[in-house]
C-alpha cells in the first residue's frame, strides 16, 4: 500500500538565497533620556520610517527572560511545537509565513494581545508560567515604549492631544500582536537566506529587539536595501503602514527583510501596535495643510487587515487604498 503524506516542511524548496547588504551607519538613534529627542524621531519617521531607541528603560533581565523562553520552546521537539497549533491565525509557524505561499527560513510564534489573558491555549498550562509571565511583562513594557515613542511623535509634529497616536495602541480593544520569530543556521548552506521575505509592517508601530545576531535589512528612500547593525541592548522602531496613512504619507513606513544565515541563530521578538478594529483610518485633519487632499480612500482597520490577510508578503497593500 502507498501511502502520501505531506512533504515535511523541511522539503518545501528553499527560499532563495540573498548576498547580504552593506551595513548603513545613518540609521537615527534616538537617546529617550535626552531632551529634544521628538525633533529627531519625527526627522527620521520622515526619512526612514526606522530608527533606534537607546536609555528606554526596559530592564535588559526581562529582555534576556523571554529571549531565553522562546530559545527554550523552539528546542522543543518539532511535534511538541507543532501541537501549540498552526499559525494560520495565531500560533506556531514554520517556514510558511501568511497563507498565501511565502516560504522563509524561520519558525515563529505569533501571539495576539489582548485584556484577556494569553490567546495561546498551551500558555495556560502550569508547565508554561514562566514562559507566560515572561511575555506579560515584556508585553506591559514594550506596550509602555511603544506609546511613549508615539507620544514623542505628536510632540514633534507639534499636534495635541499628545496621546493621539498613542491611544490608538493603548485602547482595550487594541489590536495588537506580539512574535517571536527564530531563524536557525541553515544547514549545508554557508551563504545566506531568505529569513523573513521583504514587507512592510501592516501596524501603527513596530517595537523590534534581537538578540546579536545580523540579518535584518531595510530600504533607503532609493529603494536600495541596507544592513542593519544589530544590537541587542536596544529597540528598533518601524513605521506601520497605518501611522503612513494617518500621517497623510507624511512617515515612511519602511520596507525590511530578514537574512538567515548558515552558522548562527538569529532570534527576534516583535510588538505590532495596532489600532482597535473598527478604528477608520485616515489622515489626521490636524496634520493636514490647507487644501491638501488626503492620499488614502477611508478604511477600517478591520477592512485593511481583511485586505492584508490576502496578499503575500512583497505586495503593496497600501497601494488597494491610494485614491
Ligand atoms: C503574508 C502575510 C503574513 C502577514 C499577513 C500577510 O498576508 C501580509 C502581512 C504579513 C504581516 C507582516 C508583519 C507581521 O509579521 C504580521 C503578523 C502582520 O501583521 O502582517 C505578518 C502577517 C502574518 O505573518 O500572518
Ligand atoms: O526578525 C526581524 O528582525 C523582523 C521580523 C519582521 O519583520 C516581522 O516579524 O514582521
Ligand atoms: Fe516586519
Amino acid at each position: 500500500m502507498v501511502v502520501l503524506t505531506k512533504p515535511a516542511l523541511g522539503q518545501v524548496s528553499l527560499p532563495r538565497p540573498q548576498k547580504p547588504s552593506p551595513y548603513f551607519s545613518g540609521i537615527p538613534v534616538i537617546d529617550l533620556s535626552e531632551p529634544g529627542s521628538e525633533a529627531l524621531l519625527v526627522r527620521a519617521c520622515e526619512e526612514l520610517g526606522f530608527f533606534k531607541v537607546t536609555n528606554h528603560g526596559i530592564p535588559v533581565e526581562l529582555i534576556a527572560s523571554l529571549e531565553e523562553e522562546a530559545m527554550k520552546f523552539f528546542a522543543l521537539p518539532q511535534a511538541e511545537k507543532e501541537r501549540v497549533g498552526p499559525a494560520t491565525l495565531f500560533g506556531y509557524g514554520s517556514r510558511t509565513i501568511g497563507s498565501n505561499g511565502d516560504i522563509g527560513w524561520v519558525e515563529y510564534l505569533l501571539m495576539q494581545i489582548t485584556s484577556k489573558p494569553m490567546s495561546l491555549p498551551f500558555l495556560m498550562d502550569a508547565s508554561a508560567s514562566s514562559f507566560r509571565s515572561a511575555l506579560n511583562e515584556y508585553i506591559s513594557a514594550v506596550r509602555k515604549l511603544a506609546c511613549e515613542v508615539l507620544e514623542l511623535m505628536a510632540d514633534g509634529l507639534k499636534i495635541e492631544p499628545r496621546n493621539v497616536f498613542s491611544k490608538l495602541v493603548m485602547d482595550e480593544e487594541s489590536d495588537s500582536v506580539l512574535r517571536l520569530n527564530h531563524y536557525p543556521p541553515c544547514p549545508g548552506f554557508n551563504g545566506t537566506m531568505t529569513g523573513f521575505g521583504e514587507h512592510t509592517d501592516p501596524q501603527i508601530i513596530s517595537v523590534l529587539r534581537s538578540n546579536n545576531i545580523a540579518g535584518l535589512e531595510i530600504t533607503l528612500r532609493d529603494g536600495s536595501w541596507v544592513s542593519v547593525l544589530p544590537d541587542q541592548a536596544s529597540f528598533f522602531i518601524n513605521v506601520g503602514d497605518s501611522l503612513q496613512v494617518l500621517t497623510n504619507g507624511r512617515f515612511r513606513s519602511v520596507r525590511h527583510r530578514v537574512l538567515a544565515n548558515g552558522s548562527k541563530s538569529r532570534v527576534s521578538m516583535v510588538y505590532f501596535g495596532g489600532p482597535p478594529s473598527g478604528e477608520r483610518l485616515a489622515p489626521l485633519p490636524l496634520l493636514m495643510a490647507e487644501g491638501e487632499q488626503s492620499l488614502y480612500r477611508e478604511f477600517t482597520w478591520c477592512e485593511y487587515k481583511r485586505c492584508a490577510c490576502r496578499t503575500m508578503l512583497a505586495d503593496n497593500r497600501l497601494g488597494q487604498f491610494e485614491k
